[in-house]
């Protein structure tokens, strides 16, 4: 045999990437005693939902009154305190959308709602007059500070943009005093948009410039919003920058450091998780991923990751397909199939070794939970799933789906989980050959109505009961054992291809009687394994038996199921006879 030594060189494209630079080459941060990778997140960050404005200016179909408020009242059950409801001055409808939130007194106490401006004194003006009447409230005040965009959208020096900041705040401060009263508690955020492309001592520098107009203090914070707002960089750049700039804010007891990731390389969760290891307090985002190009970091996804390490979101995810189908309606977008923790696909498994696993991590659980360990209590321990998704709101039913890439642990899963029956492992064997041949033959994926057909019909063949045919050269009729001292002695009724045939036959028990009986018959046939078990409780309960038989050097699996176990049992030899001679 060869071995691999070295493999061929790839292959250069034709792609242009010779206009592209290294992020850090253009942005370098230096932070060699870095601290965050040596931390842990022991808490849930403060959250911002941003769906109402940084989701819903993305939208397609922006969203009318109805799903915006469909989605605040959402936003509020769930247990968001920090929420940003629109832009007011971009259009009337926004506005208006602000002011039917105080109209119907539709936010609680608890709740901060947070609006979003540009720094035109027109602008913040309509903006804090929208405000008048909340119990809480935030204006969040921006302006770009990259290079990119002090050169090409604003045309302004460094100075310029400084001073975009500070006349900004100073605007916001005076707007908010002469029409704010006291029964609104007022908050104030600045975000230097397009924070990760901008000078980290600039940006600081800016931040420094906004606090010396607002003046943080006791009952006196400020929200430094520092966002991705295009992400450009491995997310540990991201961390750095939060770091130093964690580390170098002035005031800092006062400053609330919030992130604001966007998605374009994919990691935005990454980011926004680096991030509060580097020191951040609070992450703006939507529910799934909703927002601007690729999407705002998914607060459902940061949630959820913190719950997987047992710390407590404090966003109740509880029915997690309720807030999908709210998002979807609001919205007009699908979640897709394999999003984190939401995606119809993503507690299924239809590989072979993956179901396998899974079934044996269940049945380990279900072991240890019945000798009274509380579900809480016992740690999550299942392969390939790393949330209980009952946790969710999801079932168990489809966590484990049948298709052609599927073997005998996920077939054996589905057999007990829908149709209460627990298949010996070598019974397992043997029905997931016959699946694996459906499956090639029909394509695609088997539920659990389809694989209870195949299976009745391979081994319930004296069965019409499934609107199947009934196929099996014989049926069982009536018996009756009697005990004659250690010995059993069985009389049955078999009907041959319809004809009755009396038998009777002697045995150390019932199940060999009845194999003596048709060993009579001229069959050779010997039991190789027997296992039974009841299918349900009550006065209707069933029995399932399953039988491994040789028969005239074939061995097969027979099962019956029957009110009576005697009876399961003979029909399970009947069924291994049948089988045999199909
Ligand atoms: C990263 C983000 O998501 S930021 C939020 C983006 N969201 C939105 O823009 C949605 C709401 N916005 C709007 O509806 C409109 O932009 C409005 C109503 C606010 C303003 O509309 P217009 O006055 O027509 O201006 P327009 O949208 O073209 O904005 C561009 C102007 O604003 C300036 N501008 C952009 N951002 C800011 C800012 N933060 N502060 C001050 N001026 C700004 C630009 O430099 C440009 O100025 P110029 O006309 O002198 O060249
Ligand atoms: C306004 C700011 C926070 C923003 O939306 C962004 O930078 O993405």
């Amino acid at each position: 045999m060869k071995t691999t030594g070295s493999v061929p060189a790839q292959q250069s494209t034709a792609m242009p990437r010779g206009k592209y630079r290294p992020f850090l080459d253009v942005n370098p941060i230096s932070l060699p005693d870095r601290q965050w990778p040596n931390n842990r997140i022991v808490k849930a960050p403060r959250w911002l939902s941003t769906d109402l404005r940084d989701g819903n200016q993305a939208l397609v179909e922006p969203m009318d009154p109805a799903r915006k408020r469909k989605l605040f009242d959402q936003l509020v059950n769930m247990g968001f305190q920090e929420i940003e409801i629109g832009f007011p001055a971009a259009s009337q409808t926004d506005f208006d959308f602000v002011r039917s939130l105080v109209d119907d007194d539709a936010v609680p106490e608890n709740v901060t709602i947070s609006v979003l401006t540009q720094s035109r004194p027109e602008i913040i003006e309509r903006t804090v007059e929208s405000l008048v009447g909340f119990p809480r409230a935030t204006v969040h005040l921006y302006n770009a500070t990259a290079p990119v965009f002090r050169d090409i959208v604003f045309g302004n020096n460094w100075e310029q943009t400084v001073d975009l900041a500070v006349s900004g705040t100073r605007e916001v401060m005076a707007q908010a005093e002469k029409r704010l009263g006291d029964e609104t508690i007022f908050g104030f955020e600045y975000s230097p948009e397009v924070f990760i492309d901008t000078e980290i001592d600039r940006a600081l520098e800016i931040c420094d410039a906004v606090m010396g107009i607002w003046q943080p203090g006791d009952d006196r914070e400020i929200i430094l919003n520092l966002p991705g707002t295009i992400e450009r960089a491995t997310p540990n750049v991201y961390a750095d920058q939060i770091e130093y700039m964690s580390r170098h804010l002035p005031h800092r007891d006062h400053v609330v450091v919030s992130v604001h990731p966007h998605n374009d390389r994919g990691t935005g969760v990454a980011a926004a998780e680096l991030a509060l290891l580097a020191g951040a307090d609070r992450v703006e985002g939507c529910l799934f991923g909703q927002g601007e190009r690729t999407g705002n970091v998914d607060l459902v996804t940061v949630a959820l990751n913190l719950y997987t390490q047992g710390v407590d979101p404090q966003l109740d995810f509880s029915d997690i397909d309720q807030v999908r189908g709210v998002v979807e309606y609001c919205t007009q977008m699908k979640v897709p199939e394999r999003t984190p923790y939401a995606g119809d696909l993503v507690y299924t498994s239809f590989s072979g070794s993956h179901q396998d696993a899974i079934k044996k991590g269940f049945a380990v659980r279900d072991a240890q939970l019945a000798k009274g360990i509380s579900d809480n209590e016992l740690a999550w321990n299942i392969p390939y799933l790393p949330i209980d998704p009952h946790d969710v709101g999801r079932t168990y039913e489809a966590v484990v789906r049948v298709n052609s890439q599927s073997g005998k642990g996920g077939i054996a899963y589905l057999m007990s989980n829908a149709h209460s029956l627990e298949l010996p492992r070598r019974l397992q064997v043997e029905f997931s050959r016959l699946v694996q041949r459906y499956t090639d033959a029909h394509g695609g994926e088997i539920d659990a109505d389809t694989l209870w057909k195949v299976f009745a019909d391979a081994y319930l063949p004296a069965s019409a009961a499934h609107g199947l045919e009934p196929w099996g050269r014989f049926q069982l009729g009536s018996t009756s054992v009697r005990a004659d001292g250690d010995v059993a002695v069985l009389e049955a009724e078999l009907f041959d291809r319809g004809q009755r045939v009396k038998l009777q036959a002697k045995g150390n028990g019932p199940v060999d009687a009845f194999v003596h009986a048709l060993t009579e018959l001229g069959f050779d046939m010997a039991v190789r394994d027997y296992s039974e078990h009841a299918l349900s409780r009550g006065k209707d309960a069933e029995a399932a038996s399953y039988i491994e038989a040789e028969i005239d050097g074939q061995i097969v699996w027979g099962v019956g199921i029957d009110a009576s176990i005697a009876r399961a049992t003979y029909k399970a030899v009947i069924s291994a006879l049948n089988r045999a001679l199909r």
